[in-house]
């Protein structure tokens, strides 16, 4: 029988990029965060005497050869495993291509772990990350799933303590953003805004520390509001019945004064300039159900908005739908997804 795993998408809360490295890749300091929204890889596999790999999906778009990353990510895992196997996959996308969602990555994970279940051998965690990181560099992240710190290329994850779930909702214009372009563009920029190496490494360091510092005891900081223990989780009725969620908008709000955002805003907002229009949708004025926080994730096009509600989060909906620069922007109502739900909810039966 066939295992089929929900490959879920991320967001990056922020995102800080660093000097080039020696291997071309760029330093990064990255916060991801999981969501609700998934493409469905079903992998169904079985030892032989040749591996043989066989790939369908219902998109266009999506390379079904050993261009792509679950195709990568498969042969390596058997590679490693010294198995020969025949095996058969298909994606099914329902997450955009090229978004900033690291779909692709996430087809990868789900993959492997499809893979792993199918032939019942579990590699051990860090030769599964190992391997992820090989096959990209968002890839790793999926691995955890949840909120996750990432560093280096992006690839040296980190697991964060939960935050609490909150009403989130991604438009996706209608173009796709080159993430290595959007890289070659961040190195071209020239003039004042332009950095130094020395103060790229900086920043990098700065956000770390920032995003850590979220998670000092509550209470100690001035920040994080005294909680009962048993609200910590967050609690997705509570989003999904419209209440706003006080512990979610705290931590974000938290986040917020930590300076977070994305660089990759500086160099894809003034090559796609409706993505700036579409960001100042989704944050609203005080008086229509404003984003607690809004930015472009990775290095786009996806945008999302984090609201106090998911109320809040349909009449941003409404604004996008009913904005005439945004033909073509489509729109997913979804909450973030934390550790415990991610894995919880990975097969799909
Ligand atoms: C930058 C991010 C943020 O989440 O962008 P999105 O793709 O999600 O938008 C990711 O780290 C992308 O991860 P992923 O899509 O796996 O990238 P990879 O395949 O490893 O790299 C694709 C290309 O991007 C560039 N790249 C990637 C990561 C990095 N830290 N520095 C880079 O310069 C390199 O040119 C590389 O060849
Ligand atoms: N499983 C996959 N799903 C989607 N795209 C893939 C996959 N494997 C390789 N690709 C290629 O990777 C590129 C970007 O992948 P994707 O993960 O959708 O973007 P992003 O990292 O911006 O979220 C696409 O142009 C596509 O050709």
């Amino acid at each position: 029988m066939a295992t089929r795993v929900r490959s879920y998408s991320k967001i990056n809360l922020g995102l800080a990029i660093g000097p080039v490295r020696a291997d071309r890749f760029h330093g990064l300091t990255t916060l991801y965060q999981t969501l609700d929204l998934h493409d469905l890889v079903t992998v169904s596999a079985r030892r032989a005497a040749k591996t043989r790999l066989v790939l369908t999906t219902n998109h266009a778009r999506v390379p079904v050869d050993g261009r792509n990353t679950a195709w990568k990510m498969v042969e390596r895992c058997l590679e490693r495993l010294g198995v020969t196997a025949e095996v058969e996959m298909s994606i099914e996308k329902n997450l955009p291509v090229q978004g900033g969602m690291g779909a692709g990555s996430a087809n990868a994970a789900a993959a492997l772990i499809g893979l792993e279940r199918e032939l019942g051998v579990a590699l051990p965690g860090a030769a599964r990350l190992e391997l992820a990181a090989g096959v990209g560099s968002d890839v790793p992240l999926f691995l955890l799933g949840g909120a996750v710190l990432g560093l280096n290329r992006g690839e040296q994850v980190v697991p964060l303590p939960d935050l609490p779930r909150i009403a989130c909702l991604v438009a996706v214009p209608n173009v796709g953003v080159s993430t290595p372009q959007a890289f070659r563009d961040w190195d071209g920029r020239q003039g004042p805004g332009g950095l130094t190496d020395e103060s790229k490494a900086d920043r990098l360091m700065e956000l770390s520390l920032a995003y850590a510092s979220l998670y000092a005891e509550p209470g100690t900081s001035g920040i994080v509001r005294s909680l009962n223990p048993e609200k910590k989780q967050g609690n997705s009725e509570e989003i999904q019945s419209g209440v706003p969620n006080g512990l979610a908008e705290n931590t974000l709000l938290s986040l917020v004064r930590t300076g977070v955002e994305n660089d990759f805003e500086q160099v894809v907002f003034p090559a796609y300039p409706s993505l700036r229009e579409t960001k100042r949708l989704l944050m609203g004025t005080d008086s229509e159900a404003p984003a607690l926080y809004a930015a472009l994730s990775g290095s786009g096009s996806a945008l999302f908005g984090l609201f106090r509600s998911d109320a809040d989060a349909r009449v941003a909906q409404q604004r996008i739908q009913s904005a005439a620069t945004q033909a073509g922007v489509r729109t997913f109502l979804t909450e973030t997804l934390p550790r415990a739900a991610y894995w919880q909810r990975m097969f799909a039966g």
